[in-house]
């Protein structure tokens, strides 16, 4: 099991986050299905985005990595049935969007995963596939994987989302692609719109109305539509590491270049702004999948509430924004995230345990927690462990930067899901790690 000490630092310069996970993924599933070969700029070198390409290639595509690009030749609609059930290592991403294309296809998949992937809720997918006509079976204990997929013959469905999850969204409009007639989705707050953005890339006809998204399917034989090419903007959920690191540091400067500015994932930027920070963000491409630059420059933070609408635009956030409520002078009210505790470990019960090791005051709610500060920071003697989820790892590591002696964070391997460059890049920031 990999370790990693990390020790105290003031941290900033100039850096740019690897490729992001949300739209490599969905870009590798679309690319698939494609007919021709895409060329993919930017795809992410990290575990999830290769356990979702190496299942398509499970299922026909042909994917090479050639001259710092990713060349992906799709099955034109008809994927073939995989050998060995697809293994999706740990990303819920990858399971749940797959899901939604192989129940629309006509072949029969078993997906696997690792022990924390295996822990989290396929319910949420099961039924909208369902109602479409796939059957799906999971044989976990709880709703849980292993999922056996047997697909085809899909009919259009209108599915009111029992929870703000684009990874549901996603999953009944990649289904929805191959059913007869229309899906129609529609969401209680508005989630990440990747998909929407690359369907409309593709000349895929959607439909957007406000909350309520609709397709009209290809029907059994598939979809059918043309490779393009694909540019992934860095990762804004990898770069709000480094957000926070900086912006809660009176002096400390940080520069981020070419990395998504989606405003569906970007909430990060509000709630800072709300707690003092001064960032400044320049558009570099407004087309599709907005792209920039953050410059970001130290304060002493103040507390505020993160809450509502705000949520799903910051869902894989809020661990660091628990860091920075740490640092921030009051009370910074975290609500409405009970989706938090369903994800690679439950993030709501990992942190308050952890800032608590810090000695921070902090209250643990059902859907949330409020944390009090600023702390005295007291480096905790014991090991750190980051239970394999990744966005845990990187935020108690950004936390020990502010403390004033070195802590071991045991079980690091994880943060290969999403960003295997993050220590590296955290010493070219300044931060010294072993
Ligand atoms: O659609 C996506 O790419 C994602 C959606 C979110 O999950 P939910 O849909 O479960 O909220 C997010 O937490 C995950 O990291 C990526
Ligand atoms: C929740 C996450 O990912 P996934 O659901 O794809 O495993 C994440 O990256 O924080």
């Amino acid at each position: 099991m990999s370790s990693k000490k990390i020790f105290p630092a003031k941290l900033g310069g100039t850096v740019t986050v690897p490729g992001d996970k949300s739209i490599s993924q969905r870009v590798a599933m679309l690319a698939s299905l494609a007919e021709g070969t895409s060329r993919v700029v930017g795809y992410l070198n990290g575990e999830d985005a290769r356990s979702t390409l190496s299942a398509m290639e499970q299922m026909g595509a042909k994917a090479e990595f050639k001259d710092d690009a990713l060349y992906i030749t799709g099955v034109a609609g008809e994927l073939r049935q995989p050998e060995e059930p697809l293994d999706m290592g740990n990303s819920g991403t990858g399971t749940r969007l797959l899901a939604g294309i192989v129940a629309g296809s006509g072949i029969e998949a078993a997906m696997v995963g690792d022990a924390s992937l295996s822990s989290r809720p396929m319910g949420r997918i099961r039924q909208p596939l369902e109602l479409m006509g796939a059957r799906i079976g999971l044989t976990g204990k709880k709703g849980t994987l292993p999922m056996m997929i047997a697909g085809g013959n899909l009919q259009g469905i209108g599915y009111l989302l029992p929870m703000a999850s684009a990874q549901v969204k996603s999953c009944v409009l990649l289904a929805g692609l191959f059913a007869e007639g229309k899906t129609t989705v529609i969401e209680p707050r508005p989630t990440r719109d990747h998909t929407e953005k690359l369907f409309q890339a593709l000349d895929i006809p959607i439909q957007i109305n406000g909350l309520e998204i609709s397709i009209e399917g290809f029907g059994k034989q598939g979809p059918r539509y043309k490779a393009r090419d694909f540019f992934v903007p860095g990762d804004f959920s990898s770069a709000a590491f480094w957000i926070v690191a900086v912006a809660a540091r009176p002096g400390a400067e940080l520069l981020i270049e070419n990395v998504g500015l989606n405003p569906r994932r970007t909430a990060l930027l509000d709630v800072m702004k709300r707690m003092g920070a001064d960032i400044e963000v320049s558009v570099t491409e407004e087309k599709g999948d907005p792209y920039g630059t953050i410059r970001v420059r130290g304060a002493q933070l103040k507390g505020t509430v993160v809450e509502g609408d705000e949520i799903p635009n910051l869902i894989d956030e809020l661990p660091i924004i628990a860091v920075a409520g740490a640092l921030a002078e009051g009370q910074t009210d975290i609500r409405d995230a009970a989706e938090l505790r369903v994800k690679e470990s439950d993030r709501i019960a990992e942190m308050v345990k952890n800032l608590q090791l810090f000695g921070i005051e902090v209250d643990e709610k059902e859907d949330g927690m409020v944390v009090t500060g600023p702390a005295r920071l007291k480096t905790p003697d014991a090991v750190i462990d980051s239970h394999g989820d990744h966005r845990i790892a990187m935020s108690v590591a950004i936390l020990n930067s502010f403390s004033d002696g070195a802590i071991t964070i045991e079980n690091v391997g994880c943060v290969d899901t999403s960003y295997p460059e993050f220590w590296q890049h955290m010493e070219q920031l300044g931060g010294t790690v072993e």
